[in-house]
């Protein structure tokens, strides 16, 4: 049985934060290193590192750089408000993605309740980031596990944006189920719906799946619908970037028009992800901040104008799939069915 390798999105080498830079895929591997708090913000907000569980790892080291500069001899109360103030910044990268301030939440109490000088304080900004990559890491190869075995007996799965190894720190939510079962010998080939504007089907999905040998085929997300309607796919398997307590799902923009279509084929339509992005404290989908992005993002493609200038745009990131047209949540504690609100509830406690 072959093993998957996985994208090396963010990770630290022992002396640096490194990233790859998403933006230059597929043409291109760069890798940075990310030096401050500064770096790391825009590196968020201009998605070189992208990807719910991505971004809440990055964010953790990021806050470690918020405060290794410091001088060891730093009294430790102006670490401590430093490093809250440097949470806070991280924290506004992006709204709407929720692992971003529970992953700062997280390390900023554990470097918080972790006693000593600055020096300790920093070490322990270090090992909480380092532990929450590993913890993340694994838990993708949960969700894969939970999930292939939904996806048993199908030939096509179709998915939208990227929801892979390269939104995570390991296999990723959505692709993991497809990697675990092409480790176990059940190759599925894969629909990527390109997911204008920023194409992260296209260049990413498509990109990390030839790269593990799983076929797959990208269209522009204005095919979806026919290739439900000629049986090419047995069901639809997305990721997530924040799930309300009654399941309303936000993900990447374009989704809920997907899982309609699912709903209106009759395919199953899965969403995957770790229990990370599910927020109990959000009740519903109606109070998800969904991030609005610049408007050349539609209008521009490799600086080249596709529409007049000073016309209006409409560029929500993400929008919110309603609880009832989620077939199953495959989260890395299992997969959960409706109705979910007692569900999400036993997965987080
Ligand atoms: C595993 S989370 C992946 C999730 O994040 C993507 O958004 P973005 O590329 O803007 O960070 C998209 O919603 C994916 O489903």
């Amino acid at each position: 049985m072959r093993t998957i390798d996985a994208v090396d999105t963010v990770s630290f080498d022992g002396t640096e934060v490194t990233m790859l830079d998403q933006t230059r895929l597929p043409g291109e591997r760069v890798r940075l290193t990310i030096q401050d708090t500064a770096q790391m913000h825009e590196a968020i907000r201009t998605l070189r590192v992208r990807g719910a569980p991505a971004i809440g790892v990055a964010a953790a080291f990021g806050l470690w750089l918020g405060v290794r500069a410091l001088p060891d001899d730093t009294p430790r109360a102006e670490a401590e408000t430093q490093l809250r103030r440097e949470q806070a910044y991280l924290a506004g990268a992006r709204p709407t993605a929720v692992n971003l301030t529970w992953a700062l939440e997280r390390c900023a109490a554990e470097a918080l309740q972790t006693p000593g000088s600055t020096a300790d304080l920093k070490r322990a900004a270090l090992e909480a980031a380092i532990r929450l990559r590993s913890d993340e890491e694994a838990t993708t190869r949960r969700i894969g596990e939970h999930g292939a075995a939904l996806l048993a007996g199908l030939q096509g799965v179709l998915t939208h944006c990227n929801a892979g190894s390269a939104a995570t720190v390991g296999l990723g939510t959505a692709l993991a189920p497809i990697y675990v079962a092409a480790e176990r010998g059940h190759v599925l080939h894969v629909f990527a719906d390109e997911t204008r504007p920023l194409l992260q089907g296209a260049r990413i999905t498509a990109w990390e799946l030839q790269e593990a040998g799983v076929p797959v085929t990208v269209i522009t997300d204005s095919m979806a619908a026919v290739v439900m309607r000629q049986g090419k796919v047995g069901a639809v398997i997305v990721g997530c970037d924040r799930v309300a307590a009654n399941g309303d799902v936000a993900n990447k923009i374009g989704t809920y028009g997907v899982a309609l279509l699912a709903r209106a084929h009759g395919l199953p339509f899965y969403v995957a992800g770790p229990t990370s992005t599910i927020d109990l404290a959000t009740p519903d989908g109606d109070h998800i901040e969904i991030e609005q992005r610049a408007a050349q993002e539609v209008t521009h493609h490799g600086g080249v104008a596709m529409a007049p200038a000073g016309v209006d745009v409409f560029n929500p990131a993400f929008d919110v799939t309603p609880a009832e047209l989620v077939t199953a949540l495959i989260t890395e504690r299992g997969v959960i069915y409706p109705p979910y609100t007692q569900g999400l509830r036993d997965v987080k406690a």
